[in-house]
């Protein structure tokens, strides 16, 4: 898979020597000319200045890849995130905006506090606005006015003070919006969806010539967004989703027989579910998206449920939420749904399993007890812990460095470094669990549960997995096309 032209059109490429390449992110002067800078006002922060190069050198990148080979290309790098020496706008003229979009997840309100807080305590920005209920309070809500006073306790809870919504993404109206008011630094925290929105407003910005940053903060409880590390809020979920997993090991294991079955979300992506066994090491079947699985016949579900409860007398299943879509909607003939973003909705496969597993017991005249517990609201509308709390800091000041300094971008940890990442590069693909990785190897020999995969889906998997390390070739011309593909096959 290459850049659609669209998003090649805007891809900012510079090639380095032996095989470097960094995959940047656009900047006001792409599209502006004559801009005044300024000196950045940390300079002379009481906290910042003492502190020894505390500017990113500008030259300074993050590396994609951290395992290399001794003839390795470079390979493709992003903008390091950080303070800038000089910045694009002086703190008076800042008028800053802030959104949540999407699903809720632990540590919005984190990262909504420290935008304003850094803004305010780091950039003497007075000028701070909330966007109510996602996109559409752009054009149909009134701007909330924020400052450190109003935010100061609001990590301390779960869920968005701005509230959010899925759908209501109108390109046209909420950059008329933006202009309208005067904003200049746009803040945009959501999942895949959103970041595609706020690329959406960074090329309409640019086709008018507006001197707006454009910042998304990418947020997903499922750890799907590509690129990064891993999202915010993500640790949290797993944390919490222990509490479940250890009242269905409680209730399993105090009757005959006894089942407990947690559902988790996922929804392309089973990291939740896969995190979350590996640290409950009570789990004794993890199924999610990315690994099909079947019930009957050698090797299935009900087999492995059965031997387990002959050994053990009780079991713990966990399943991502949209693990075996594909199983229940051969059993059960439901239209396709969608929600207001476009995303489909999925059927339920916790209760679904749980009424096959019955129905199986029952045929073989199983004596048994399941007990299906769904926390999965409950875990998405937790505060964050401390250690997502940092990083939803470290996140929310990364966005505002590179915001000051004219750029706009997604952000994020790249091998344990912020970096400025473009667009495109969040929404082109999405973060799955490699079913040919170590990890889910590491879970297979925890849980002892069968793979469902025969040779030929390994080796699909495998191929898989080829292509998408192989899959993206930066390219906004011929020439750079050409190279990109010399680089990836290991050519200078
Ligand atoms: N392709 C797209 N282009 C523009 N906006 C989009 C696109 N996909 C989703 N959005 C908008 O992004 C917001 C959040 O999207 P959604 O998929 O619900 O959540 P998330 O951002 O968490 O993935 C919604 O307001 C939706 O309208
Ligand atoms: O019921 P809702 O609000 O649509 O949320 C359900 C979905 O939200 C998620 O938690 C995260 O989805 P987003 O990243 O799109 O916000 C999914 O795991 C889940 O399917
Ligand atoms: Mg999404």
């Amino acid at each position: 898979m290459s850049l659609p032209d669209d998003d090649a059109a805007y891809a900012k490429l510079q090639e380095g020597d032996y095989g470097y390449l960094l995959d940047d992110v656009p900047h006001f002067t792409d599209y502006l000319s004559d801009l005044p800078t300024f000196p950045n006002p940390l300079q002379d922060h009481p906290a910042y200045s003492t502190v020894k190069q505390y500017f990113v050198n500008a030259d300074d990148t993050v590396p994609e890849k951290v395992v290399v080979q001794k003839n390795s290309p470079r390979g493709v790098h992003f903008r390091r995130a950080g303070p800038r020496q000089r910045v694009y706008f002086e703190s008076e003229d800042v008028k800053a905006c802030i959104v949540t979009c999407g699903g809720l997840c632990p540590g919005l309100n984190t990262v909504i506090r420290e935008l304003v807080c850094g803004l305010s305590h780091m950039y003497n920005v007075n000028d701070i606005f909330g966007i109510q209920n996602g996109y559409k309070g752009f054009y149909s809500s009134n701007y909330l006015p924020m400052t450190p006073k109003s935010v100061n306790d609001i990590h301390k809870r779960g869920g968005t003070v701005l509230g959010t919504s899925r759908g209501g993404h109108d390109t046209k109206k909420i950059v008329d919006n933006i202009q309208d008011r005067g904003i200049n630094q746009v803040y945009i925290i959501g999942g895949d969806g959103t970041q595609k929105g706020a690329y959406e407003i960074y090329k309409e910005i640019r086709r008018r010539g507006l001197k707006v940053a454009v910042a998304g903060v990418p947020k997903t409880i499922d750890n799907d967004i590509a690129v990064i590390d891993k999202s915010f809020g993500f640790d949290s979920a797993v944390e919490e989703a222990q509490r479940a997993i250890d009242a269905a090991h409680v209730e399993a294991s105090s009757a005959e027989n006894g089942i407990g079955l947690v559902k988790l979300m996922g929804r392309y992506s089973g990291f939740i579910a896969m995190y979350a066994t590996l640290a409950s090491r009570d789990v004794d079947c993890c199924l999610i998206p990315e690994s099909p699985f079947y019930l009957e016949g050698e090797g299935g579900l009900f087999e492995y449920i059965e031997r387990r409860l002959k050994e053990n007398n009780h079991m713990v299943i966990v399943v991502a939420e949209g693990a075996g879509q594909d199983l229940i909607a051969k059993s059960i003939a439901a239209a396709d749904q969608i929600d207001a973003s476009g995303n489909k909705l999925l059927l339920d496969v916790g209760l679904w399993l749980t009424h096959k597993i019955k129905d199986y017991c029952k045929a073989k005249k199983m004596e048994m007890t399941i007990k299906y517990i769904d926390p999965t609201y409950m875990i998405r509308a937790i505060p964050s812990n401390a250690s997502d709390n940092v990083y939803c800091t470290l996140l929310a000041h990364s966005a505002i460095h590179g915001a000051m300094a004219g750029y706009s971008f997604t952000v994020g940890m790249v091998n344990g470094r912020h970096a400025y990442i473009p667009f495109h590069r969040v929404t082109s693909t999405r973060n799955k669990v490699k079913i040919t990785d170590r990890m889910w190897a590491r879970l297979l020999s925890s849980t002892n549960q069968p793979s469902f995969l025969s040779q030929k889906d390994i080796d699909a998997a495998r191929e898989a997995d080829k292509l998408a390390n192989k899959s993206y070739l930066p390219v906004n011309t011929k020439e750079h096309g050409e190279n990109a593909k010399k680089l990836a096959n290991g050519e200078k």
